[in-house]
């Protein structure tokens, strides 16, 4: 007899900050699935219910929160043995009242820095990594000078904005400024160099991809990212052990005129259900953000509408 398929739910969880860098986690209750583990307080959403009205529901029956309000921060689809769940965690943006155990389970304020201590179910791996990245991902242009770069980069917003120093990898004044503007960096291909320099991350074009599989994943102790832009790639950089990766092209660019734009429909297709964090890349801008979360992105990353003096470019 073919075994009966797996029950899905669909869960929405929030993400609320206190406006100090603490988030309000609560622990599950030992009985339920994924007991004893701490979460994002929600639960499963009604069928046809809003996902904002769900989050504000959940918040109010489990935690006594009132005037939820919250916007989409990360989608993440798994299959535990005994279920499929589809996970909408939402940051909170607004709320009032002091959160407390409704249901007599324990709810913390925990500090962003103290949450890799915490035990979470395995879903929510995609979360942690998330909560560490900022929403926007810039490249420093090709076309200026190291000194223009420099410039460039003391105008960025190190809360908001990260940098992948794509063409810029192997100058260390350039890296240098990451640090002293306290901005997340990353660097392309080089493991030894990503060390040296500090960086947040190290990002593997398709040539570092394909060197790493051959030589084994590179030995970098921050996040690890991938250039993608199908699914093959994608299966690749999850095999890797990848933390995040990139996928292009979403929209037509001049800087890669030959490519087949994915379009956000694409986009959506192929990262559904892959637990890697996502930045939707290749003719986007800071203003898609909302449209990158609404088809499962965590970020949206690029040079032009990134780049503070970018103007002419
Ligand atoms: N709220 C929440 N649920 C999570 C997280 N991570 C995660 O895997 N889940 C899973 O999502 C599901 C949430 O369902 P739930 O049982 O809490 O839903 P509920 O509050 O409506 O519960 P009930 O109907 O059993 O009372 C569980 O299977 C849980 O293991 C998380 O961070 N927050």
């Amino acid at each position: 007899m073919p075994a009966a398929p797996l029950p899905e739910i669909v869960v929405v969880a929030g993400i609320i900050p206190d406006g100090d860098d603490r988030l309000c986690l609560s622990r599950r209750p030992e009985h339920k699935h994924q007991g004893g583990l701490w979460e994002f307080p929600g639960g499963k959403v009604e069928p046809g219910e809003p996902l904002e009205r769900a989050l504000a529901r959940e918040l109010h029956e489990e935690l006594g929160l009132e005037e939820v309000r919250s916007r989409p921060f990360l989608t993440v689809r798994h299959r535990y043995p005994d279920l499929h769940v589809t996970l909408h965690f939402r940051e909170v943006t607004a709320f009032t009242g002091e959160p407390h155990g409704r249901e007599g389970q324990p709810v913390e304020w925990v500090p962003r820095s103290g949450l890799s201590a915490r035990a979470f179910p395995a879903a929510n791996r995609p979360v942690a990594v998330a909560l560490q990245l900022p929403p926007e991902w810039v490249i420093p242009p090709e076309t200026l000078d190291e000194a223009q770069v420099i410039a460039g980069l003391s105008r960025l917003d190190p809360a908001r904005q990260g940098v992948y120093l794509r063409g810029w990898s192997d100058r260390p004044a350039v890296a240098a400024a990451c640090r002293a503007r306290g901005l997340r960096f990353w660097i392309r291909d080089d493991a030894g160099a990503a060390r040296r320099e500090g960086a947040f991350g190290l990002h593997l074009s398709g040539e570092g991809l394909t060197r790493a599989e051959r030589d084994g994943a590179p030995g970098f102790d921050g996040l690890l990212s991938v250039a993608c832009h199908d699914a093959a790639q994608i299966e690749r950089a999850m095999a890797l052990g990848a933390d995040m990766a990139t996928l292009s092209p979403v929209r037509a660019t001049p800087t890669h005129p030959e490519a087949v734009p994915l379009g956000w429909e694409g986009f959506a297709d192929l990262i559904a259900g892959n637990p890697l964090v996502f930045y939707a890349l290749g003719g986007v801008g800071p203003d898609d953000l909302t449209t990158a979360r609404a088809h499962g992105a965590y970020g949206v990353a690029g040079i032009r509408g990134f780049w503070p003096a970018c103007v002419d470019l």
